[in-house]
């Protein structure tokens, strides 16, 4: 059977990148996407715009909706302090079980909680499933369109508190115009655009950072 593109993109991480070593694993993918295949992930200009929101917030939680390959999962999770803990939905089995082999292969795996299945109907679930009190990170990478309602599920559902950190990819391209205007015009949110690049490419792409007021 024909292979995918996160099953290449696997094997050339298997092939190149040191066990163990998650910028190594970054590196081998920014490689392969920038010279064989594209893909999806957040790349290494956002990727070094995320690196710098979660230094400077050093989080205990994070939530990540949308993990694709798991390129930024590993991103976020090299940076985070010894019992920090980072929960990764995706809805994609396939692409799930790509993304555990590569937060394994980056030695990562006692600190990400990868959920297979939709942030709708895991966002209500976190407290009572997984004892979260609150994040202090949410990084927004998955529909575009799930943006804006699952950003006023995490409102509802109590899972902001004063200072929680929503960090948004792609919301020039593909676009997120209804969350944007959200986050931009809502008293409850300070929020910041990061003009980048789409991932790989020269279109311009950016990443918003809103911070959650109470
Ligand atoms: N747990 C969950 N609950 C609900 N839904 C979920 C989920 N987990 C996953 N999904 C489903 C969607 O996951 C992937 C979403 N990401 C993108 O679609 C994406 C697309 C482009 C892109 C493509 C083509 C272009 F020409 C230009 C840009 C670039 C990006 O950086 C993107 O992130
Ligand atoms: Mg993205």
């Amino acid at each position: 059977t024909q292979s995918t593109r996160p099953q290449r993109l696997l094997g050339a991480v298997q092939q190149n990148a040191t066990r163990g070593d998650p910028r190594s694993v970054v590196k081998t993918i920014d490689q392969f996407c920038k010279h064989k295949e594209w893909a999806m992930n957040v790349g290494d200009e956002k990727g070094c715009i995320l690196d710098s929101v979660v230094s400077e917030l050093n989080p205990a939680t994070v939530l990540e909706l949308g993990t694709y390959c798991g390129y930024s999962t590993v991103r976020i999770a090299s940076l985070l302090p010894p019992h920090a803990r980072l929960i990764t939905l995706e809805f994609n089995p396939h692409f799930a079980a790509v993304a555990r082999q590569i937060i394994a292969w980056a030695g990562l795996q006692d600190k990400v909680l990868l959920v297979e299945g939709a942030s709708g109907d895991w966002i209500p679930k976190m407290k009572e499933q997984f004892g979260v009190k609150t994040f202090d990170l949410v990084f927004l990478d998955h529909w575009k369109d799930r943006y804006l309602p699952d950003t006023k599920l995490m409102e509802e559902c109590g899972l902001l508190r004063k200072g929680s950190v929503l960090l948004a990819d792609n919301v020039v391209c593909p676009g997120t115009p209804d969350y944007l205007q959200y986050v931009r015009n809502s008293p409850r949110y300070n929020s910041q655009y990061f003009r980048s690049h789409l991932e790989y490419t020269k279109a311009e792409d950016g990443l918003e950072k809103s911070v959650f007021l109470g």
